[in-house]
């Protein structure tokens, strides 16, 4: 019996675009593009796991957040309940802080990007939500 894995994720968003870096390949669903974000530790909450995360992943401090939706899915191998939060302001300037390759784009871009199968729920909400 496997746990599901509670996993703080980001939607960072400025002037229309979101900023997406690509998972390594040797990780699970490595090699397609995601949210940056990671696991949430015991007892943490989980607006401090987005900025822990953020600052390790893209050395930016958020700064502003608001929760989105709230995501369970079911992998073969893995079973994830994704916590999306939209960064609306954040200080610092993001890079790829553990060596991944990190993109600025378009929401209208994000229905043709490959992402985790989980994610296609957040896609349809961004996609008829936010974008303009
Ligand atoms: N960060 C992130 N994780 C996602 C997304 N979609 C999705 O299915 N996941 C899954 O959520 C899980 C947790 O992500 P993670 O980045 O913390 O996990 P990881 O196992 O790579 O290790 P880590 O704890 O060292 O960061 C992974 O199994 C990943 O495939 C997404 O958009 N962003
Ligand atoms: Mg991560």
């Amino acid at each position: 019996m496997n746990k599901r894995v509670h996993v703080a994720v980001g939607v960072i968003i400025r002037n229309q675009q979101i900023l997406l870096a690509k998972r390594h390949g040797h990780l699970h669903q490595g090699g397609k593009w995601e949210f940056p974000g990671g696991k949430v530790e015991p007892n943490e909450p989980v607006t401090e796991a987005l900025t822990r995360e953020l600052q390790e992943e893209l050395n930016i401090n958020v700064t502003a957040s608001s929760p989105f939706m709230t995501l369970s899915y079911d992998y073969p191998e893995k079973q994830v309940l994704l916590d999306i939060h939209l960064v609306t302001e954040f200080t610092g300037t993001e890079s790829g802080a553990e060596g991944q390759e990190i993109r600025w784009v378009d929401i209208k871009e994000l229905a043709s990007l490959p992402f985790p199968d989980a994610n296609q729920p957040i896609i349809d909400r961004l996609l008829t939500e936010l974008a303009h």
